[in-house]
């Protein structure tokens, strides 16, 4: 993996800020299953300055990650739709809203392609996205018109953009990486823009077109440096939404519709304490409202996945690990020693050999990877 330095020893040659390592990934890491993702925070050792290589020996709290790209420590989404070509669907939208919001990650709403639709069609979507709780920004990637304030956004932050098919996320990576201007205030990203011809090799645009729909397929992801001194994923997120951190509790809160009949009800809340808002009596989250319909189909698909996963799992949470933190406020995953033993054989069985798989896979990428770019030493 490349590691961009943060900081380096002061008087040791070739040591620097901004500079960047091939590092391997220390043994230990992969046999209690720390995986290191693109946008973690690292402890390196064993460096060698002057020939760029490095160990990876440890990994810091990761503040939030994603999983499709895995990406750790990623500030903000950008959830990307196009006003035409294709058209946005309420449906769709919907659902990737709410596994937007199950994320945790701030994001934020973007319609590409405004130049192929008329000014009442924008109002439209602009006032139907207010009504539903949001405020997204316009533009057109094609015209490069409207790019300069989702770029204010994203300065300085790790973003990754996701989206459904067709609506231009490869194009829209392209432009914010092609657009950009490093500030001279900035010296990493100065410093990593001067050393670091790899970021030119990445494969934007053809990479999504592989993405794998439902089946597991490993993908190589870098974080771009972007104007404003942030990071851009060059690979684009999810285009298929699972809601699978979406619980049947958790689903009320991801829709902002709910959370403001909920705060202005305050203190008198539903008259039950679990209530999931079906609009029986005391309920105070009434139906009037344009999403509710599909606010009672998640829930639906919810409550079928979750009754799937108890009888299947035994649990609907996972705890096979347990963190502590050591040197440098690293944390450290170690697996829990004693399984509980109400716990299913199967589930861990199942656990294990797809974790498995996804390290085999890993395991050889990484070594091809080294072993390409070494060639190209
Ligand atoms: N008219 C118009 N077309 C655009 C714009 N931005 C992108 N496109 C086109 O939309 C098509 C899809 O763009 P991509 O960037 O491949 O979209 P994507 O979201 O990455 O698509 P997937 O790889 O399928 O997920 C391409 O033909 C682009 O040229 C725009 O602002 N206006
Ligand atoms: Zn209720």
């Amino acid at each position: 993996m490349r590691v961009i330095v943060g900081a380096a020893p002061r008087g040791v040659e070739g040591a620097r800020p901004g500079g960047d390592l091939l590092c391997v990934v220390r043994a230990l890491l992969k046999k209690i299953r720390r995986r290191v993702l693109v946008g973690d925070r690292v402890l390196v050792g064993a460096v060698d300055w002057a020939g760029g290589r490095g160990v990876i020996e440890g990994v810091f709290e990761r503040r939030a990650e994603v999983a499709d790209p895995p990406v750790a420590n990623v500030d903000r989404l950008v959830l990307l739709f196009a006003l035409d070509q294709p058209q946005p669907e309420p449906a769709t939208l919907t659902r990737f809203l709410v596994d937007a919001e199950s994320t945790g990650i701030p994001f934020v709403l973007v319609f590409n392609k405004v130049e192929l639709v008329d000014d009442k069609t924008i109002s439209y979507w602009r006032d139907r996205m207010k009504s539903w709780g949001y405020d997204p920004l316009f533009l057109s990637v094609d015209q490069k018109s409207g790019l300069s304030a989702l770029e204010e956004t994203l300065e300085g932050q790790t973003t990754v953009i996701v989206g459904p098919s067709g609506v231009g996320k490869s194009s829209l990576i392209n432009a914010l990486r092609s657009n950009q201007n490093i500030s001279e205030e900035d010296p990493i990203h100065k410093l990593v823009e001067q050393n670091s011809k790899w970021f030119g090799e990445q494969r934007v645009g053809t990479v999504s077109k592989k993405s794998g729909k439902g089946k597991h397929t490993t993908r190589h992801v870098s974080l771009l440096p972007i104007a404003g001194g942030g990071f851009l994923a060059d690979t684009p997120g999810f285009n298929q939404p699972s809601l699978m951190k979406v619980t049947k509790k958790g689903l009320a809160e991801t829709f902002p519709e709910i959370r403001k009949m909920l705060a202005e009800n305050e203190p008198s809340k539903c008259l039950f304490n679990d209530c999931v808002h079906l609009g029986e009596r005391g309920c105070v989250v009434k139906g009037d409202w344009e999403r509710y319909p599909y606010y009672l189909q998640l829930l639906d698909e919810i409550k079928i996945r979750e009754s799937f996963q108890l009888r299947t799992f035994g649990t609907k949470r996972e705890g096979d690990v347990r963190y502590k933190t050591g040197v440098m406020g690293v944390k450290q995953a170690e697996p829990r020693l004693q399984l509980k033993k109400h716990r299913r054989v199967s589930r861990k069985k199942i656990n294990q050999s797809i974790l498995d798989d996804i390290d085999d896979e890993l395991d050889e990428d990484n070594w091809f990877d080294v072993k390409q770019r070494s060639r190209k030493r």
